[in-house]
């Protein structure tokens, strides 16, 4: 890419610039992190919430980068180029798609938001896809693949600029129709998909997180609102109208609108659910005034709402409702999320694993709980660290609420002190309940399953898939939820044999 393509996509941005190259160099690529600067590159300073890539300048300067794109110039080398911009993260996104030469209408690009249901109903989407044998690239929390073939590790639910241009060039190179992804309330607020164009948004719900981030419950919800600007002129938003309203959406034509839910005012309706640990059934009446009957592995009222919002997703990408009814049969479910721990079953009661790590997601996982055991809930859960520590109280009281048996124990505490979080997660605990703080996680997982008697359900809740529990100063752990279950339902059979 030349600088003089630079100027030109960046003009409406620049405030200043100072150019001492010909304007038909070509330079190399575009980095944000001085460590992968090389020669010829543009490097973009972007202040952080951690650092400001401004500190990095004379750095990437020495490592061989001829342009600064920087929102302040007090510390650019006095013979290089710079161009000063509004919003540096905004420039970024803009010459990152441009650079890799991607236009969002290559391919047909479905982005989910809200709080909880994103990983689920991507990995739903992207399998339904795959079974119809359509191209698929899914970039979420858990994965990220093109068609079968996992090409990265995530790092993030959705990737910066420079990472997600290279995830869709690489999508283009291998001719792939379909792009399906989380697009995560950070992500907004941080324009990394600034130049992307969905062909569906979608809402899943917008339930309190990420106060950490967000100053406010309003704030959060507003940006999470605010991707709608991103629509694409024939595009289509599909909203939970169970949790969010029509109205809410501002700047959308309301026959752009289509709603799903519980309510009996949504275009698809979800009814008559029942379910047990293995299977679920339901009924999804469609605004055509058919009745389609649903059969899923994946359980739980919210699955419900996750499957009818792949459905309606799938649908409007082309495939018949036949062809969205098998594939949802044949759909195992995602890591971590309501993930039965198979051995459990041999003694007569359940363990799952779950993501539940807002209030919202924990009332919904318990529910289901209750409603798919005659015995007792019992749940093994606490609160991460480094996050909305407003929540802690409230997932409190939610556990209290619906178990028989509450252990508090630790979750990820990051650089939080763990027995402060219990403290704070104990304000909001029902007292007169049964509960008890265990914080040692192995520890607590072995009280809950030695608790458990036949028919009950116990509850593993906060880490999900994840494989390492995080600790102070950056201290990793190797810990897996359901590895340590299984351990331990293992161990707890085979002495069971003697
Ligand atoms: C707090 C936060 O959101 N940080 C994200 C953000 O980092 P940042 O740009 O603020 O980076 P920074 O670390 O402050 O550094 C600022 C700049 O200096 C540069 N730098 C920094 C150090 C150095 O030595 N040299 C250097 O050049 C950096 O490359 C960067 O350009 O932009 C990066 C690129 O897009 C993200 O990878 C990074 O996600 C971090 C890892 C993170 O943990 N983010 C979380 C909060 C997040 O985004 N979560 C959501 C999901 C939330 C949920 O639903 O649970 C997500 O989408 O992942
Ligand atoms: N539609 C839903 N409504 C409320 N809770 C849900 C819903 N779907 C899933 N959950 C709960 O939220 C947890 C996270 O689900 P999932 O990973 O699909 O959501 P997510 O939005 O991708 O969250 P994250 O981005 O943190 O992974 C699940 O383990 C379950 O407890």
């Amino acid at each position: 890419m030349t600088i003089s393509k630079i100027l030109g996509l960046l003009k409406n941005e620049i405030i200043k610039s100072s150019i001492n190259l010909p304007e038909n160099f070509e330079i190399t690529s575009i980095k944000d992190n001085c460590e992968n600067v090389e020669k010829n590159d543009v490097f973009v300073a972007i202040k952080g919430e951690i650092f400001d890539g401004h500190d990095f300048i004379q750095t990437s300067y020495k490592r061989g980068a001829v342009l600064f794109i920087v929102e302040s110039d007090k510390n650019i080398p006095e013979k290089a180029s710079y161009i000063k911009v509004k919003n540096t993260r905004k420039a970024l996104s803009e010459i990152a798609f441009n650079f890799s030469n991607i236009n969002s209408d290559n391919f047909k690009i479905f982005g989910v938001t809200g709080t909880n249901g994103k990983s689920t109903t991507v990995s739903l989407i992207h399998h339904l896809l795959r079974e119809s044998k359509k191209t698929s690239t899914l970039i979420g929390t858990v994965e990220i693949k093109i068609n079968d073939e996992v090409i990265d590790e995530p790092y993030n639910t959705t990737p910066g600029s420079l990472k997600l241009a290279s995830i869709l060039k690489e999508s283009k190179e291998k001719n792939v129709e379909f792009i399906n992804m989380e697009v995560s309330s950070h992500s907004i607020e941080q324009k990394r998909v600034e130049n992307i164009k969905f062909d569906i948004i979608a809402y899943t719900n917008i339930t309190r997180d990420h106060l950490d981030y967000h100053s406010t419950f309003e704030e959060y919800k507003n940006v999470k609102l605010s991707l709608v600007k991103n629509l694409k002129k024939d595009g289509k938003v599909i909203l939970n109208i169970d949790n969010l309203k029509k109205e809410e959406l501002k700047n959308v034509d309301k026959d752009k609108i289509i709603t799903y839910g519980f309510s009996e005012d949504a275009d698809y309706v979800i009814k008559d659910v029942s379910k047990s640990i293995y299977q679920m059934n339901f009924k999804i009446k469609t605004p055509e005034g058919s009745e389609l009957s649903i059969y899923s592995s994946i359980v739980g009222d919210f699955n419900a709402s996750n499957i009818t919002l792949a459905l309606i997703s799938t649908k409007l990408m082309g495939l018949s409702y036949e062809e969205i009814k098998h594939g949802i049969i044949t759909f195992s479910g995602v890591p971590g999320r309501f993930q039965l721990v198979p051995n459990s079953k041999n003694l007569g009661f359940s363990v799952v694993i779950d993501f539940a790590h807002t209030p919202d997601a924990l009332e919904q996982v318990l529910k289901t709980a209750k409603d798919i055991t005659t015995g007792r809930v019992i749940i093994v859960f606490g609160a991460g660290g480094h996050a909305d520590v407003g929540k802690r109280k409230i997932m409190g009281a939610v556990a209290s609420k619906y178990s028989d048996i509450t252990i508090l124990t630790t979750d990820d505490p990051k650089d939080d002190d763990p027995e402060k979080i219990i403290e704070d997660v104990k304000k909001g605990i029902d007292v007169n309940k049964n509960f008890i703080v265990i914080p040692n996680r192995k520890t607590a997982i072995n009280a809950a399953i030695n608790f458990a008697n036949r028919e009950d359900i116990v509850i593993i809740a906060g880490r999900g898939h994840e494989l390492f529990q995080l600790f102070a100063k950056g201290k990793k752990v190797r810990f897996n939820d359901f590895e340590v279950a299984h351990e331990i339902i293992e161990n707890l059979r085979r002495s069971m044999k003697k």
